[in-house]
């Protein structure tokens, strides 16, 4: 018996650049040489900004779209030379409304895809009434999609990557749109999916998602790494860009913040407010404990953006977060 790859995804130096249409546009490097792994059985998160690659990724590791250089296997076969070995292996799932069909049924949506893997009759049939039950969509499988709701439209995506039943699954922000209710029920399939054996790459841009579900995260932005790591690594790594703001603090207090080794700035608003940055990760505790003592009682912890985090994160390159 073959052993199984240690490795679900493995991404080495990969480029794409989309040339530009016209003359006036110039080509838009999407992917700088990006280096990815994610093992067999793993819940990788792939957290970035708008524009950061995340996208182009997936379509290169589902074989939509060809790399420019580099290279990108899925459980050991190249996208490129095969993909043919890969389609089976991969279900991708893109949130919105983009693949569905509104016109058909679920059922028959279903089957369309089935049909695309090779699957049919009993088998096809078969599959679809579990997935149907499996997101809740039995009683109206036979209804037209485009009456559906938006969280009941993204289960029925979830279903379609499943079809194939795939050993990896790429979720390209299944989220976006969900109310919470439904946020929360995805964050239980995915720990269903990940118990099943199935390796999942799941894009956001929402770290709480991140650290919620994945064992690891890769942070990107303007198609390069900034960082991987564990959630909770990374989340502390990020605490260290924390922000408090106080307001009725004296003039003597905020020197005395400001000269703390951890405090990167203090700067205080018009209406009386100070807001004090903080670059260690341990520092936050120290400046609140200073503030209660000195009587401060409006005070709050503000965990900065993603968008600042990555702002930072590239100020200071350099703080990569290995294995
Ligand atoms: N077909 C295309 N032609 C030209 N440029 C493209 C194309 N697809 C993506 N891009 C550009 O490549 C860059 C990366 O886009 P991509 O969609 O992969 O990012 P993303 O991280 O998924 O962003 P979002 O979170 O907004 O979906 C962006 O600058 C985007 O404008």
């Amino acid at each position: 018996m073959t052993s199984p790859q240690p490795y679900a995804i493995e991404v080495t130096a990969l480029t794409r650049v989309f040339g530009s249409r016209k003359r006036s546009e110039a080509a838009v490097s999407a992917l700088r040489g990006i280096d990815l792994t994610v093992r067999t059985g793993e819940v990788h998160g792939l957290l970035g900004p708008n524009g950061a690659g995340k996208t182009t990724l997936c379509k290169i590791l589902s074989t939509v779209l060809l790399p420019s250089s580099g290279t990108a296997r899925v459980c050991g076969h190249d996208v490129a030379t095969s993909p043919r070995a890969v389609k089976p292996l991969i279900g991708i799932v893109f949130g919105g409304d983009r693949g569905l069909y509104g016109r058909i049924t679920p059922r028959q949506n279903l089957g369309l895809w089935g049909a695309l893997y090779g699957l049919h009759g009993r088998a096809l049939a078969r599959r679809t009434d579990e997935l149907l039950e499996r997101f809740g969509l039995s009683e109206r499988a036979d209804d037209r999609v485009d009456g559906f709701s938006r969280g009941m439209k993204q289960r029925l995506h979830l279903a379609r990557g499943l079809v194939s039943d795939p050993k990896v699954l790429i979720l390209d922000e299944p989220t976006a749109g969900m109310d919470p209710l439904a946020a929360y029920e995805f964050r239980t399939l995915v720990h269903e999916l990940r118990a099943e054996g199935r390796t999942v790459l799941v894009t956001t841009h929402d770290l709480a998602e991140a650290e919620a579900v994945c064992d690891q995260v890769t942070l990107v932005d303007r198609g390069t790494v900034l960082a991987t790591g564990r959630p909770d690594v990374l989340a502390r790594q990020m605490s260290a860009y924390e922000r408090v703001e106080a307001s009725g603090v004296s003039a003597a207090v905020a020197d005395d913040l400001r000269q703390l080794a951890g405090v990167r700035s203090l700067d205080r608003t018009a209406d009386g407010r100070i807001s004090v940055e903080i670059s260690a990760a341990d520092t936050t505790g120290e400046v609140l404990g200073r503030l209660v003592a000195a009587g401060v009682t409006s005070l709050a912890t503000v965990r900065p953006g993603l968008a600042e985090v990555y702002r930072h994160m590239v100020q200071d390159r350099g703080m990569q977060v290995s294995r």
